[in-house]
């Protein structure tokens, strides 16, 4: 892989760590709470695999798959739901588990869907923030770690759906995505 990439950015231990404090925190916060994980497919899949693990109160997962038109960083900020809940939310406490939140746009049109399903909560954690590339204002109840604005892989994180298995998170060189 040295080949590809430039330097890492988050290594395993850093990683590991505060997936840790993350899952701490949220077994503290959520303790006696009806608690439904909902990963975001595919990019949270590491993260949400070891913060699980994390966790130390009784929960249920679920999972949803949502397609942008464009990029997340397109125009419109529509968004399509092409894997729903499994489930009814209703008076459950949810907690969305994402890779990256970088314009806003699939976090906020989720967050407002989810919350019309009648949840008693819809919080979000994240394992990387990119707050410079936001276009919609929206509170991060979780986060793991504020990145500059740079393209990153590994952890979940694809550049044409490769290097997602990396356990750090890394930036690749220039002429691989040819930026
Ligand atoms: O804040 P935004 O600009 O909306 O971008 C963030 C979204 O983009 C990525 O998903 P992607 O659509 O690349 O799917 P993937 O998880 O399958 O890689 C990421 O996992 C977030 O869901
Ligand atoms: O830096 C990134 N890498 C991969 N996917 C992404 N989606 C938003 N930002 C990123």
């Amino acid at each position: 892989m040295e080949h590809v990439i430039d330097r890492v950015l988050l290594d395993e231990t850093a990683l590991q760590a505060k997936v840790q404090e993350l899952g701490e925190r949220i077994t503290r916060d959520y303790e006696g709470k009806d608690l439904l994980v909902v990963g975001i497919l595919k990019g949270s899949l590491l993260f949400m695999a070891d913060l699980l693990r994390a966790i130390r109160i009784p929960l249920e997962i679920d999972f949803m798959a949502l397609s942008s038109y464009g990029s997340g960083a397109s125009t419109s900020g529509e968004v399509r739901i092409l894997k729903d809940l499994d489930q009814s939310i209703e008076n459950r406490h949810v907690l969305v588990v994402e890779d990256v939140i970088d314009t806003g746009l699939t976090l906020n049109y989720l967050m407002d869907n989810l919350k019309s399903r009648g949840a008693a909560s819809v919080k979000v954690c994240t394992i990387l923030d990119k707050p410079e590339r936001r276009r919609v204002a929206m509170t991060v109840d979780y986060n793991g770690f504020t990145i500059p604005d740079e393209f990153v892989v590994g952890y979940g994180l694809d550049y044409a759906q490769q290097y997602r298995h990396l356990p750090f998170v890394a930036v690749l060189k220039r002429e691989v995505y040819g930026g």
